[in-house]
C-alpha cells in the first residue's frame, strides 16, 4: 500500500506543497495520539476562554491550534497561517510559497463525549510580495485553492485529500504510523435519499429552506416523492465523510437565531475546503442561492450558508430558493 508521501510524490510535482501536505499529516497524527489518550492526558473540557467568533475554546481546539501553528512555521514553504482559533492571519516564513488556512478542531461539542471530530485545511499559494499577516493575501475565493482536505479522527483516523486531481483517502495505520492510499478518485452518487441538518433551528431559517424541508419530511407522499433518512453527528467533517462515502445532502442555511451570525459555518477554513473536495468527486456546494467556491471572501472568519452534496438534491434545494 502506498505511503501518503510516496504518493505525493508520484501525484504533485512541486516539492514545497508536498512539503506542506506531509506537515500536515504529520501533525494530525499528533492530535489523533492526544485524542486516543483523551482523558488521560488531560486534554478535556474547556479552556475557559473564548476565540475571536466569541465561541468558547475547548483545551483540545486551543491544543491542536498550536500544534498546527507551530509545525507548520517551522516549514520553509509556508508564509502564513489563518485559523478558526486566531484572531488574525499569523506570518510564517517569508519566501514561503503557500497559506495554509485550518480548523483545527471541527466539532468541539463532541470532544467531551468521545465522539468523532475532524481538522480541516485548505491551501492557497501565497500572492507574489504579499506578507503572511497581511489578512488580503487570504481573501481567495474557494476555486483559487491548490488543495483542500480534513483528518477524521473516528474508529480510525483518515485523511481525505485533492489537490485539483480527484479525490484520494489515507487511513493512519498506527503500528507504523503511516497514512496509507486505501481509496482513489472517490465519487459521490447524483441523487441521495440521506439528509443532514440540525433541525431545531427550522423556525429560524428563511421560508425557502424551511418549505425544501417540510417537503422532504412528507417523503414519498410528498412532493419529492421519496422517504428520506436523516442523520446530524454535529462534526461537518463526519457529515461530509458519510457524503463521500455513500451520498447525501449536507445543509447549514442561514438562520436567524443571531443577527450577527446568520451563518454558522466558516467560509475559508471550513465551507471551501469541503467544497474542493465535494466537487472533486462530483457532488455540489452552493449557498442554495450561489456557488460558495465562487464568492469573494471579505474576511477570514466570514460565515456562509452551505448546502452540499448529491448534485441533484443540492440542485433541489437551489430550486426552491430561485
Ligand atoms: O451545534 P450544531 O448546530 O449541532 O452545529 C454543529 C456544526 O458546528 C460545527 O461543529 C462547527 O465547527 P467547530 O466545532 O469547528 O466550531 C460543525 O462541525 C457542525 O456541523
Ligand atoms: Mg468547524
Ligand atoms: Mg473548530
Amino acid at each position: 500500500m502506498l505511503r501518503l508521501r510516496t504518493f505525493l510524490q508520484q501525484h504533485c510535482d512541486n516539492a514545497e506543497l508536498i512539503d506542506v501536505i506531509d506537515q500536515l499529516a504529520v501533525t494530525c497524527k499528533d492530535i489523533a495520539h492526544q485524542l486516543t489518550l483523551g482523558d488521560l492526558a488531560g486534554i478535556l473540557g474547556s479552556a475557559e476562554q473564548e476565540n475571536v467568533q466569541g465561541e468558547c475554546q475547548k483545551k483540545l481546539d486551543v491544543i491542536a491550534n498550536d500544534l498546527l501553528k507551530d509545525s507548520l512555521a517551522a516549514l520553509p514553504a509556508v508564509r502564513g497561517i489563518a485559523s478558526e482559533e486566531e484572531p488574525d492571519p499569523v506570518a510564517c516564513n517569508e519566501n514561503g510559497a503557500y497559506l495554509v488556512l485550518f480548523d483545527p478542531l471541527d466539532g468541539s461539542s463532541n470532544i467531551d463525549i468521545n465522539v468523532t471530530v475532524g481538522t480541516i485545511f485548505s491551501i492557497l499559494a501565497a500572492p507574489e510580495g504579499s506578507h503572511g499577516s497581511d489578512e488580503a493575501a487570504y481573501l481567495q475565493p474557494g476555486n483559487q485553492q491548490v488543495a483542500a482536505g480534513y483528518v477524521l479522527y473516528g474508529p480510525s483516523t483518515i485523511m481525505m485529500l485533492t489537490t485539483g486531481n480527484g479525490v484520494y483517502s489515507f487511513t493512519l495505520d498506527t503500528r507504523m504510523g503511516e497514512f496509507l492510499l486505501m481509496k482513489e478518485n472517490i465519487q459521490v452518487p447524483a441523487a441521495t435519499a440521506e439528509f443532514a441538518i440540525n433541525m431545531s433551528n427550522q423556525r429560524f431559517w428563511l421560508p425557502a429552506m424551511q418549505q425544501y424541508v417540510d417537503d422532504l419530511l412528507k417523503g414519498e407522499t410528498g412532493p419529492l416523492g421519496k422517504r428520506y433518512n436523516m442523520r446530524w453527528v454535529a462534526a461537518m467533517v463526519a457529515e461530509i465523510h458519510r457524503i463521500l462515502t455513500r451520498g447525501g445532502i449536507f445543509l447549514y442555511p442561514f438562520d436567524n437565531r443571531d443577527p450577527a451570525k446568520p451563518g454558522k459555518l466558516r467560509l475559508m477554513y471550513e465551507a471551501n475546503p469541503m467544497s474542493m473536495l465535494m466537487e472533486q468527486a462530483g457532488g455540489r456546494c452552493s449557498t442554495a442561492s450561489e456557488a460558495i467556491m465562487a464568492i469573494q471572501p471579505q474576511g477570514i472568519h466570514q460565515r456562509v450558508s452551505v448546502v452540499m452534496g448529491s448534485a441533484e438534491e443540492v440542485s433541489i434545494v437551489e430550486q426552491y430558493h430561485h
